[in-house]
Parts: C-alpha cells; sequence; structure tokens
C-alpha cells in the first residue's frame, strides 16, 4: 500500500528549506574544554565587574574590542595587546574584550562569525560554534575576560560558561526571550536602550531579567528541555544613544538613575561611546571617551564605558566569498578605534579614576 502523507506532513514546513543537524553542547565543551587558568579568569572577570556594579570595587568596567569577529587570529593578535594594557591599568579600569560573534541587523547582512564563519554565505554554523569556543579559550589563556552578546537563545549552552559579561543589543532589549535568557545567565549581563532611544526598555529589561522564569530551552546535550531560573540581579544599563543622537549626556544618566531607582533596581550605567553616541563615526568615539572621563574625574556616578576598537580604524564592507581580500584588523561591521588611539584613550580613562 503506497504510503501517503498525513495532513500535518501536507500542513508543516511549508517554507523549510533543509534541516540539518547542529552539534550538541557537551560535546562542544568535551572537544573544547576549558582549564583552570581559563576557569580563575572568567571567575575574576565575573566577580570584579559584580564587585564595580555593586560599588565595592571603585575601578571603571571598560568593554572594548572589535564590533564583530571575523578573523580569529586578528582577534588574538589584537587581544594580546590589550592584555598587556589591561594589566598595565588594572588598579584603576577592569577591562573586558568584546568578542561579539552574532551581530543583530537592521535588515539584512553578515550575522557574524557563528552563522557564518567562513565569510561566504555557506553558513556552516557547527564550525562556527568551534571557532567561537576555541577563540574565547584562546583569548581567556591570555588572562583576559571576554564579553558576547547573546542573540540567539540556543547558542550560551556552547559558549557562555567562558563569558565574564554578557549584553542584549538594542534590537532585543524588549524581547521577553531575552529578558528570560538573562535572568538564566551566569554573568552580569548589560542591556541597551533601543535604537530609537527609548531607556525605559533597557530599565525594563533590567527589571524583567532579576526576576525568577520558567521557559522552554536546550540542555547541555541539546535536547528540549524546560528551564527554570533563579533571575539574574547584575543587569544593568547601557546607554548607546539612537538614530536620533547621543544620550551620554549627564541629564540622561541621572534621569537612567532614577529611572532605576523608581523601579527599586541598582543604580548604575554604563556608557557605548560608539553607536548612536558617535553616530557610528569611530572618530567622534574618542571624543565621547574623552568627555565621559572629565566627567568621571569630577565625581558622575558613571560605571563603565564601551569602546568599538580594533586594529586598524574604521571599517569595509564584506563581499561574501572574497573575504582574502579584507584588510587585516579592521571591522566589517561598526567602524572602529585603532589601537593606538584606544591604548591613549584607555590611559585617559585611567587617569580620570585615578
Ligand atoms: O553593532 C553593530 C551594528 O550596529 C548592528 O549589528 C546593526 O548593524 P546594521 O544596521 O549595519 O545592520
Ligand atoms: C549591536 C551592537 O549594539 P547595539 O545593539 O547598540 O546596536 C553592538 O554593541 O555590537
Amino acid at each position: 500500500m503506497p504510503i501517503t502523507a498525513g495532513p500535518a506532513e501536507i500542513l508543516d514546513n511549508q517554507r523549510t528549506a533543509g534541516i540539518s543537524p547542529l552539534i550538541p553542547p557537551s560535546l562542544l565543551r568535551q572537544e573544547h574544554p576549558m582549564d583552570a587558568a581559563v576557569a580563575k579568569t572568567v571567575a575574576q572577570g565575573r566577580s570584579a565587574t559584580v564587585d564595580i556594579l555593586n560599588g565595592t570595587d571603585e575601578r571603571l568596567l571598560v568593554v572594548v574590542g572589535p564590533c564583530s569577529v571575523h578573523d580569529p587570529e586578528a582577534a588574538v593578535d589584537y587581544a594580546i595587546r590589550l592584555a598587556e594594557k589591561a594589566d598595565q591599568l588594572r588598579d584603576r579600569l577592569h577591562v573586558i574584550m568584546r568578542v561579539y560573534f552574532e551581530k543583530p541587523r537592521t535588515t539584512l547582512g553578515w550575522k557574524g562569525l557563528i552563522n557564518d564563519p567562513a565569510l561566504d554565505g555557506s553558513y556552516a554554523v557547527n564550525q562556527g560554534l568551534r571557532m567561537a569556543r576555541k577563540l574565547l579559550l584562546d583569548i581567556s589563556a591570555l588572562g583576559l575576560p571576554v564579553g558576547c552578546e547573546f542573540l540567539d537563545p540556543i547558542t550560551p549552552q556552547f559558549i557562555a560558561d567562558i563569558v565574564s559579561w554578557g549584553s542584549i543589543g538594542a534590537r532585543t532589549a524588549a524581547s521577553q526571550v531575552h529578558r528570560q535568557l538573562c535572568s538564566a545567565l551566569s554573568m552580569p549581563v548589560g542591556i541597551k536602550n533601543s535604537t530609537e532611544g527609548d531607556v525605559q526598555v533597557a530599565v525594563d529589561a533590567t527589571r524583567a531579567a532579576a526576576a525568577s522564569h520558567v521557559f522552554p530551552g536546550i540542555n547541555a546535550d541539546g535536547l528540549a528541555a524546560l528551564i527554570t531560573t533563579s533571575g539574574n540581579p547584575d543587569c544593568h544599563v547601557i546607554l548607546r544613544g539612537s538614530a536620533a543622537g547621543p544620550n551620554y549626556d549627564s541629564e540622561t544618566v541621572s534621569d537612567t538613575l532614577a529611572r532605576l531607582r523608581k523601579a527599586e533596581l541598582p543604580e548604575r550605567v554604563l556608557i557605548d561611546a560608539s553607536h548612536g553616541n558617535s553616530g557610528k563615526d569611530h572618530v567622534r568615539q574618542a571624543g565621547v571617551v574623552e568627555e565621559v572621563a572629565n566627567r568621571i574625574g569630577a565625581g558622575e556616578g558613571i560605571t563603565g564605558v564601551m569602546l568599538e576598537s580594533f586594529l586598524e580604524a574604521g571599517r569595509q564592507d564584506l563581499v561574501l566569498g572574497k573575504a582574502s581580500e579584507l584588510t587585516y584588523g579592521q571591522s566589517i561591521t561598526d567602524a572602529c578605534m585603532d589601537w593606538p588611539t584606544t591604548a591613549g584613550l584607555l590611559d585617559t580613562l585611567a587617569a580620570a579614576v585615578r
């Protein structure tokens, strides 16, 4: 008797072009295990961040690094310089390297190393996850803690154990899925204001993430699971400006702190010198950092800053399949400051803290 499709098969998968296996997180963790030295870097990276957020460590939190990682070799090259500088300034700054693998796009574009590690539209996600985990281990082995944006709710199971600081971006701060995810994450998480400049959405996200939730996810073996969380008390707001202009001014900082106070949340805020605060112009980032440093020196309660920085200044367009033509050490997403400019600004921030 011929096998005919039942009603569900006829209705299902009408727009699915393919389904293929994803490696289980536990297998990736076994292939790229964490050693004791990396575990110490992660634990110290997290605990120092929490102490800064709670005001028991008076240093400034600095999250700095490329907009996105597209070339692990260049990322390690950058990390070596940053690790040395971070060590020099460790009395005043707690430096976390931005190692971002997932890019939320306004419309379309390359979505990061995990999604398309070959930069050619081949979407070798299993390979991307392997490269991401290995790179986080390599950078942490330098004694430099790492920070990632979490975009896909499944990805953290593969890499989150190595991450000292997490971020939820402007495009997902309102998402219940991401707020629930934050409530489960083991590290402090910065949450951005919206791309339109709404700060309350980040305050609301901080409050939602501090609560416990029950939601569907995956376990370490990659199986569907119901996750029950206890809530994350270490989330905080990041002011990133908007399409309408910057929002790193003192008035917005104190308004944000008042909103947090009203919501009975700890009063702490990070300033992102890039994105809407610099109009995505890397040259303007330096001016933002200098102004913020002056205000920190004058005693304004700013918990930390974020800088987008890579080896070379600016940005370049990726042509899928032509990665070999890219300039080494230059961003293929948002424009970044170059390393010498960044090193000078880290000195400026450290001097302000002193
Ligand atoms: O930080 C990176 C970008 O600003 C973000 O991913 C959006 O990029 P897009 O507007 O170029 O898509
Ligand atoms: C995507 C980022 O920022 P935003 O969400 O503020 O656009 C980012 O920091 O890389």
